[in-house]
C-alpha cells in the first residue's frame, strides 16, 4: 500500500536556527517559511536528491506539534511521511486493521497540496505516520 518516503519532519525549536543549520551548515536547497493554518505549523521544505525534510515550528494557538516540542526541548524527529495512490482506500484498509486515523478522519489539504492524513503514533511504534496521496 504505501509508497515512496515524502518527507521526514523534524520539530524546531527555532525555525530561524533551523533553517540556518540546513542551508549555511548542511548545505541544503531550503525554502521561505510557509505558514499552515489548518495544520497549526510554520512549515520550512528542505529538498533533498532523493526525498525532502520538512522543519515544523508550531503556528497559533493548539498547535498539535507544541506537546511535542514542550517534551523534545531541542526538537527531533516528528514523523514520517509515506505516499499511497489512494488515500482513502489506504484509510478504510488501515482502520479495518485497527489502526486509529487521527482528527475527523477525513483527508486534509497538507502542504504540498496533497490529501494527507495521520496514523497515531502508539499503533506505529512510537512513530507519527503522515499518508499523501500522489
Ligand atoms: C502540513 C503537513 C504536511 O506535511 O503536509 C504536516 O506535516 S502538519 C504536522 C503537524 N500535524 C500533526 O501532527 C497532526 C497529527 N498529530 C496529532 O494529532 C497529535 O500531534 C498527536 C500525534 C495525537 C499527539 O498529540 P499530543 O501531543 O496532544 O498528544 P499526547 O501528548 O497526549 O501524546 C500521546 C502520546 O503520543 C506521543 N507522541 C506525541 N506526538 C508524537 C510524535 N510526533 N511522535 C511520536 N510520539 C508522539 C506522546 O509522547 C505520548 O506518549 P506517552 O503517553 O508515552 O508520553
Ligand atoms: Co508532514
Amino acid at each position: 500500500m504505501i509508497g515512496r518516503l515524502n518527507h521526514v519532519a523534524i520539530a524546531v525549536p527555532d525555525l530561524a536556527e533551523g533553517i540556518r543549520l540546513y542551508r549555511d551548515v548542511l548545505g541544503a536547497k531550503v525554502s521561505d517559511p510557509q505558514d499552515e493554518p489548518d495544520h497549526g505549523v510554520t512549515v520550512v521544505f528542505v529538498e533533498l536528491p532523493n526525498t525532502k525534510i520538512e522543519l515544523l515550528y508550531p503556528l497559533g494557538e493548539g498547535s498539535p506539534i507544541q506537546g511535542f516540542l514542550d517534551k523534545n526541548t531541542s526538537g527531533g524527529i516528528h514523523h514520517v511521511c509515506y505516499e499511497v495512490e489512494d488515500i482513502l482506500a489506504a484509510r478504510d484498509q488501515l482502520l479495518k486493521n485497527g489502526a486509529r486515523v487521527l482528527g475527523t478522519g477525513e483527508p486534509k489539504i497538507g502542504a504540498h497540496g496533497k490529501p494527507v492524513l495521520f496514523l497515531h503514533p502508539k499503533d506505529f511504534n512510537g512513530t507519527l505516520v503522515e499518508l499523501e496521496q500522489v
